[in-house]
């Protein structure tokens, strides 16, 4: 156990003087600070109640297990107590930050070899402990991985950790989405048959790649891309070009890890054992290799936050409101996008048509060759689509590009509607479900905190100078979670006065996204339907570098191609699809520009059908051509979040009704005498 938790610390938000901001996540703030009757420094994680109120299990369970676990190579808390609106989570504080920070601050193409091979050992060894003792992590990344001032290696961030060994709620709850999408295994995407300690591994391997090259792949993408490239393209790796300066364990390890199927990832321990960690050193070589040289944490925090203050305002500059909410979640960082439900939408609405399948071999020679990276998100974000935009005249490529994302959406396990119907469908009892007995019961056994109640504040300011003031939280109560957070806590406005909302307000007003890990249930139809469409369980059928297409994308579970023959057609059908499809193509691209020449586009259709009338089988071809680009253009307008406007429901109905036209149309088509024929006679 380690020392510092043998000592009493108090629950007392009085007992704190909070220093300078150090990190800040999806649902927290975390500050240095001083335990004023031991002395000691400290971090405090200040999460937010009122914030978090979606995910109150998911602190329950962050803070238990943080409390619980005993292991050097893991962050424990110390205790944790709410005060006001917020929960403090009292823990050591770890001085060099996380490997995500440091990454930001001196190493933006990522580590060498040694220091990566150091960091993943102490890492899995965490992992080892955690497994064996029935715990999943579920967010393994760099912005988790915490490194002291003396080397050591510290996993954090229990907020999404989950315990196999749960049963009733707790074990379905596996079955939901939780985690930061570039990091996230697939079958936790996938949400089909729940998943185990493996999604740990897959993170592992992610972490390896992101620690290598400074970034994760995938991680310039919104969430909504990253899952459906996670899903259909080959995995990622270390590359034999362009990682040539590391070394062949290091590419096998990380090949072993990001497996698709689970069962063939290795387990923590195994992985422990590969040749690998010969490469790694000592405690002392981190903090040589690592730190020196930088500044103290809470002034890079500042620096940090101040550089992507001003990516912000410059992406403001180019890109108008809508897309704002998404710029900020990249900005903060990618490690800091935990999935949710307001991200979902908004990032759905950032879907760009463009290359799906070579799109992070794409960003990762622009990164190395033109050097125009600055290793922002956002800003590679748009230099690719300024890139893709100017490339749109190849109308191949955009044809591909068009087959690409359909493809890339017959993979997501359900089909878009369905996947976005599900997304909205935000299950209730994964967020109520806290109060079991069972949790009750580990929380009656915590060992850290001791008291239920702890004793009023007196009011006023503690005058503390270089502490963020403790005024306005005068005649509110504490509650320890050494028992069980306790329900008045988590429903903060029972107890709450206005004069809470003012106790470190000013740091919470920023526009941020609270809600922690999205966690979603797909509805209980879905999984049966879904369960066959695994992209990386079809055979291969085509390689494009490391990527490959896989049966499962040719298949014809696939996506209407609105650009294929019509089945059964003559030559005249043909020509005339063929004529149609010119035409199609060009209202593709205007597809792909905005909502605006979206529903011009729906017009024109409306009026090619209305105009065609009866005359020709040219019409009747172009109508059942013109209706399947309705139908993708329906599916597009879901997909780009027009949720405002249309409602789930319709839409539906719409590309039902859309459907069995088009089926009409085949059948009158197809027992019409052919032009030629007739010609002939
Ligand atoms: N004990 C600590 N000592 C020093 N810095 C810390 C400590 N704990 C957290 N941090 C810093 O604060 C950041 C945010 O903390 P944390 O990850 O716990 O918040 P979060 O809201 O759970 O984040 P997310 O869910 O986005 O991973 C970390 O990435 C790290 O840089």
């Amino acid at each position: 156990m380690e020392q510092a938790s043998e000592k009493k610390f108090p629950h007392n938000a009085e007992d704190y003087e909070l220093y300078e901001e150090v990190g800040e996540g999806v649902s927290a703030t975390v500050y240095r600070a001083l335990c004023v009757p031991l002395n000691e420094i400290v971090a405090i994680k200040v999460l937010d109640l009122e914030k978090c109120n979606n995910d109150l299990d998911g602190i329950r369970r962050e803070v238990q297990t943080m409390i619980l676990i005993d292991h050097p190579n893991l962050l424990r808390a110390h205790c944790s107590f709410a005060t006001g609106h917020n929960l403090w989570v009292v823990m050591p504080y770890v001085a060099g930050g996380s490997c995500l920070h440091i990454i930001k601050s001196a190493y933006p193409e990522g580590f060498e070899e040694p220091v990566i091979a150091t960091l993943l050992r102490e890492v899995l060894k965490a992992l080892v402990y955690l497994h064996a003792h029935g715990h999943i992590h579920r967010d393994v990344k760099a912005g988790n991985i915490l490194v002291d001032s003396n080397g050591a290696v510290k996993l954090a961030d229990f907020g999404v950790a989950a315990c196999m060994y749960d049963t009733g709620d707790r074990q379905r709850s596996r079955n939901t989405f939780v985690g930061t999408p570039c990091w996230m295994a697939p079958e936790v995407m996938q949400q089909v048959h729940g998943y185990d300690f493996k999604a740990d591994i897959w993170s592992f391997g992610i972490t390896a790649l992101e620690l290598a090259h400074g970034h994760a792949p995938f991680s310039k993408y919104p969430p909504m891309k990253v899952l459906l490239m996670t899903l259909q393209n080959a995995p990622p790796g270390l590359d034999y070009e362009r990682d040539k300066k590391f070394s062949r364990s290091f590419r096998e390890i990380v090949a072993a890890c990001l497996v698709k199927d689970p069962k063939k990832r290795p387990t923590s321990e195994k992985l422990l054992k590969n040749s690998f960690f010969k490469h790694a050193r000592s405690k002392e070589y981190l903090a040589r290799t690592m730190l020196g040289g930088l500044s103290p944490l809470g002034e890079r925090f500042k620096m940090l936050k101040v550089k992507e203050a001003d990516i912000l305002v410059q992406n403001k500059a180019m890109y108008e409101d809508k897309e704002q909410l998404s710029q900020q979640e990249y900005i903060r960082g990618i490690s800091a996008w935990n999935f949710n439900l307001e991200d979902l939408k908004n990032q759905a609405a950032l879907i760009p048509d463009d290359l799906i399948l070579n799109s992070e071999e794409t960003s990762v020679s622009g990164r190395h060759a033109d050097g125009q990276d600055d290793g922002s998100p956002v800003v590679g974000m748009y230099l690719e689509r300024t890139n893709h935009s100017k490339a749109a005249s190849q109308s191949e490529d955009e044809l591909s590009d068009i087959h690409n994302l359909e493809s890339s959406l017959a993979a997501f396990p359900m089909k878009p509607l369905e996947a976005l119907k599900t997304c909205f469908d935000f299950s209730e009892d994964d967020i109520g479900g806290g109060a079991d007995s069972e949790q009750q019961s580990q929380q009656q056994s915590f060992t850290s905190c001791v008291d239920q109640e702890a004793a009023m504040y007196a009011g006023g300011d503690s005058g503390r100078v270089g502490s963020i003031s403790h005024s306005g939280i005068a005649g509110h109560r504490n509650f320890s979670s050494g028992q069980l957070i306790p329900d008045n806590v988590l429903s903060p406005k029972r107890f709450m006065g206005d004069g809470d909302r003012e106790y470190l307000q000013p740091r919470h007003l920023r526009e941020r996204n609270y809600s922690g890990p999205l966690q979603y249930r797909p509805k209980k139809d879905f999984s049966s339907s879904i369960a066959g469409e695994d992209a990386s369980q079809g055979a291969v059928v085509e390689r494009k570098g490391r990527f490959k297409v896989t049966s499962a994308d040719m298949s014809a579970k696939g996506p209407i191609n609105f650009f294929s023959p019509i089945s059964g057609g003559s030559t005249n059908s043909r020509m005339a699809s063929s004529a149609a499809s010119s035409f199609l193509q060009s209202l593709r691209f205007i597809l792909q520009q905005n909502t605006k020449q979206r529903e011009e586009l729906l017009k024109m259709i409306k009026f090619v059908e209305e105009t065609s009338g009866n005359s020709a089988e040219l019409t009747e071809a172009s109508m059942f051509d013109l209706s399947q680009v309705r139908i993708s253009l329906i599916l597009h307008s879901a997909t780009l979040n027009q949720f405002q406007n249309v409602r789930v429901g319709s839409l539906v109905e719409e590309v039902q009704r859309v459907k069995t036209k088009n089926v009409q149309l085949e059948r009158r088509l197809n027992s019409m005498p052919r032009q030629d024929d007739r010609t002939r006679e």
